[in-house]
This record gives C-alpha cells, structure tokens and sequence, in this order.
C-alpha cells in the first residue's frame, strides 16, 4: 500500500489527520513536550512516518495561527520528507520568535504536512537511498554548522 501513515514504535498519540473533507494539509501533532526557549530551535518528534510513492515526496508546512499564537515559527520554512527517508520519524524544526519560554505539550497540532508530487531531470542519474537526515547526505568536507 503506498502512501500512508504509520506510528513509531511506542507512540500512541493521534494520527495525522485533515480537519475537513476539503482540507489539503493533514495536521500533525507533537509526540513528546518540549520547552523551547526564547530564540532557540527545537526539533519536536511526531512519532510518525510516512509512506510514500515514487515521485511523491511529503512537505511539511507551519499552521497559519503558530506565529500569533504560539509565538513559533519553523526556520526551513518548509520541510520536505523525502521517500527514502522512510522508516525514520518525520520530526519538525521550530523557532521560538517570542521573548518568553514555549511548551510545546505532546498531542498539540504543531504542523500540517501535504502529499505532493515532483519531476526529475531526463539526464538525471541519482543512485541510492539515504541513511537517515538533516544533513545525512553532507560531503566529508561540508560544514553542518
Ligand atoms: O522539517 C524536516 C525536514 C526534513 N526532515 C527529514 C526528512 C528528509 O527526507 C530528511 C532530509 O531533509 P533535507 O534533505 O531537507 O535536509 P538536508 O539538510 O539536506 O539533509 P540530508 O543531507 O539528510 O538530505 O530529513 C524532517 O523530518 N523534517
């Protein structure tokens, strides 16, 4: 089956789930709290992964309410889950823009992510699969900082 959610060992929160019938984000909630202090960036766990199709990747993307709200905003702006990053746990990157401490209490919708779809070049020869993220396919000499 392509396409689909599934849950992290142990992780017995919600689903991802779209609010309506004519939603196209699926909102996802935080799998653990987490304290995020001012004009520091945590990555919150979701305690899910996402299957996927070929040529399909999942983008993650903020709720329109975060940065009012919660005084947070995600720095990557958007966060793209690649298909070969399955079965690792889809995590979101946040930045806390306020001048007081965050929680981040588990259950709360933090995100919404979208299925999309995307090309590749006719002359494209990419080979392989990824070991893991956030900067896991960085050349020896390739600074991470
Ligand atoms: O907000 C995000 C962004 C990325 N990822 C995961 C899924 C993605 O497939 C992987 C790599 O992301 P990306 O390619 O954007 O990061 P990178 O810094 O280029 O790392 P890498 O060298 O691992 O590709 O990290 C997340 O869980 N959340």
């Amino acid at each position: 089956m392509e396409r689909h959610f599934e849950r992290i060992n142990g992780y017995t929160g919600p689903m991802p789930q779209r609010a309506t019938a004519y939603s196209a984000g699926y909102d996802i909630a935080a799998a653990e709290t987490v304290v995020i202090q001012p004009g520091k960036i945590a990555l919150i766990p979701t305690g899910i992964k996402v299957k996927l199709g070929r040529y399909e990747y999942f983008e993650l993307v903020s709720r329109s309410s975060l940065p009012r709200k919660r005084h947070l905003v995600m720095p990557n702006s958007i966060g793209i889950i690649d298909s070969d990053y399955y079965p690792h746990e889809i995590m979101g990157q946040f930045l806390n823009i306020g001048d007081q401490p965050v929680v981040i209490n588990a259950g709360d919708r933090i995100m919404q992510g979208i299925f999309r779809a995307y090309m590749v070049a006719d002359n494209d020869d990419a080979q392989g699969y990824r070991t893991g993220g956030f900067g896991s396919t960085d050349k020896e000499n390739e600074s991470n900082d």
